[in-house]
């Protein structure tokens, strides 16, 4: 197998120019070689990302939070994925569920997003995650199908792609799935994978676990051998939290 794990820090609306401070702290940490053996990525606002990009080494990657599926055009607020690669992002989450949640992004939106980012040479994080309702209803695995077949196009290659499984219900809320729910989850994701693109693509992608990750709990998490990293919102925030999140990361 051999997946590099993956730490990367959503930053949602949060981050001013004050917060560069956190890049400068990553930064140092990377320069003393104390992060740990995973792979570094920071997705900050998009106001922030030339200056992560100037305040981060090249081997720590620059993730945008989403894109448009147009290169251009009349779509006043919106930025395509050329812009932000050209600002400094090398990576684009998508389909997070405050995006599906707040612009009702629906999974024909991903793919769309996703088709236009990966033409621009972007590697693609496509987030998955079933409601709190959802999950009571026993309907966890048709939504992640669901969601994982419609959001993530067909003509992706394994090294571009980047899945989260990121349970609604687990976001900021301080809860989490047991570590054998996550275990299963992410195996049903990765044969999912499987089916559609092969056994080989499906064991190079990384499926990372989102929802109160913790300095706490990681290692639980990322001893888990289908769990590849983290997508770290609120504990991101801080440099000591998330390179204690870093530092908890097995070597694979
Ligand atoms: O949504 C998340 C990352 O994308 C998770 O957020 P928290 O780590 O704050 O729960």
């Amino acid at each position: 197998m051999g997946r590099r794990l993956l730490i990367a820090g959503n930053w949602k609306m949060n981050g001013l120019r004050a917060e560069l401070a956190e890049l400068d702290a990553i930064a140092a940490a990377v320069a003393s070689q104390d992060t740990g053996p995973g792979e570094l990525l920071v997705a900050p606002p998009a106001t922030l990302l030339a200056a992560a990009r100037e305040h981060l080494p090249s081997d720590v990657s620059v993730a945008a939070q989403t894109c448009h599926h147009n290169t251009r055009g009349p779509h006043t607020g919106d930025l395509s994925a050329h812009m932000l690669q050209e600002a400094g992002a090398d990576s684009v989450i998508l389909g997070h569920s405050e995006r599906r949640t707040d612009h009702r992004e629906s999974d024909e939106d991903v793919c769309a997003r996703a088709q236009a980012a990966l033409a621009a040479g972007l590697r693609t994080i496509v987030c998955v995650g079933e409601s709190e309702a959802e999950r009571r209803a026993n309907e966890t695995l048709t939504i992640l199908g669901r969601q994982l077949d419609g959001s993530v196009p067909g003509e992706v290659t394994a090294e571009k792609l980047v899945i989260a499984y990121e349970p609604i219900w687990a976001i900021g809320t301080g809860l989490t799935p047991t570590p054998h729910d996550i275990a299963e989850l992410h195996a049903f994701l990765r044969n999912r994978l499987a089916l559609r693109f092969g056994h080989a693509f499906a064991s190079c992608v990384r499926i990372l676990y989102g929802g109160s990750v913790k300095p706490s709990n990681a290692a639980e998490f990322f001893a888990l051998d289908d769990v590849d990293g983290a997508l770290i919102g609120g504990a991101s925030l801080k440099a000591t939290d998330f390179l204690a999140i870093a530092r908890s990361a097995p070597e694979r």
